[in-house]
């Protein structure tokens, strides 16, 4: 497996210069493009990793799925209601189907729809960016973990289309709390630093029937996480779910931090990062690098 990973991470260093580092989020523009890392966490306990897989960087997006999972464990199929499990079909800040369909957003993992997830958290925890760190530290075996304050303020300044959609949202009555105080707490979860290690242990639990072997803690019902694989399937990466369903065929997580997370269900949760971005804001060595190793061992949840 080690040779493996090191001959992807031979493969797609070339690709470093192709792609494009986020830079609407200013503090982001700033990260070093040169760098990749990767690291596979099996259900046994097992780690393997090549590159930089040890290196922080911005979780982002792939904070959603720790979102969705807190609001799961509390809300159950009520959540529903309030937001949908549909692919968009547009990019993640997309504002466009939002009026259309009444302040509903298509899924838990564009960004409308995870400023509802938080507005539930924001609902339920006294400090919910708080008891969200907590979760993820745990998930991830590492105490250490925590917000770029930098990143978090840069994204607050710059705020206007994520406030736009909440604002929108309120409007329509699906919305509850203070529109800014859940854009801090959904800025603070996405600008978590985590490594490529962390994150494969902190999803195991996806790959695991819902079970974090770590913890020693069933975290969503067997149930309840092919459900969430499910959604990380048909929109964990946005208005390219379907490429990445074509080129990988697993269940995913991207955000703009260039990390992408991936799961291998019954056998191990798989972390790539390298900062530059494609034109959907998915990581593009990572995109080749998921789709070598999916290639290579011949994993697909499609059969
Ligand atoms: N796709 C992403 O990673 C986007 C997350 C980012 N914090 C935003 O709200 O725009």
């Amino acid at each position: 497996m080690d040779a493996l990973l090191r001959s992807i991470e031979e493969k797609v260093r070339p690709l470093i210069g192709l792609g494009k580092v986020a830079d609407y989020i200013p503090a982001l523009a700033s990260v070093d493009p040169n760098q990749f890392g990767i690291a596979i966490y099996s259900n046994n306990g097992e780690l393997y990793h090549a590159g930089e897989a040890y290196n922080d960087f911005s979780i982002q997006s792939i904070s959603k799925v720790f979102s969705l999972t807190l609001a799961i464990k509390h809300y159950g199929e009520d959540m529903w209601q309030r937001v949908g499990r549909e692919p968009s079909g547009n990019p993640f800040n997309s504002l466009v189907q939002l009026e259309y369909e009444a302040g509903v957003p298509r899924n838990p993992f564009i960004n409308a729809g995870a400023l509802v997830i938080s507005d539930m958290n924001q609902s339920r925890f006294a400090s919910p960016h708080y008891a969200m760190r907590e979760f993820i530290r745990r998930l991830a075996d590492n105490p250490s973990l925590r917000s770029d304050k930098v990143v978090a303020d840069s994204e607050y300044e710059f705020r206007s289309r994520n406030a736009s959609m909440a604002y929108l949202m309120k409007a329509f009555g699906n919305f509850n709390n203070d529109v800014e105080a859940v854009l801090h707490s959904y800025f603070n979860n996405c600008a978590m630093r985590m490594n490529c290690v962390d994150l494969a242990k902190a999803f195991s639990f996806l790959a695991n029937k819902g079970f974090c072997r770590h913890t020693g803690e069933q975290i969503l019902t067997p149930r309840e996480t092919t459900q969430v694989n499910g959604l990380l399937a048909t929109s964990g990466l946005y208005d390219e779910a379907g490429n990445f369903a074509y080129h990988v065929g697993l269940p995913g997580k991207s955000g703009v931090g260039g990390g992408i997370v991936a799961i291998v269900p019954n056998r191990f949760s798989v972390c790539v990062w390298s900062p530059e971005l494609n034109k959907s804001g998915n990581s593009l060595a990572g995109m080749t690098a998921l789709e070598a190793l999916s290639e290579s061992i011949g994993w697909s949840v499609f059969g």
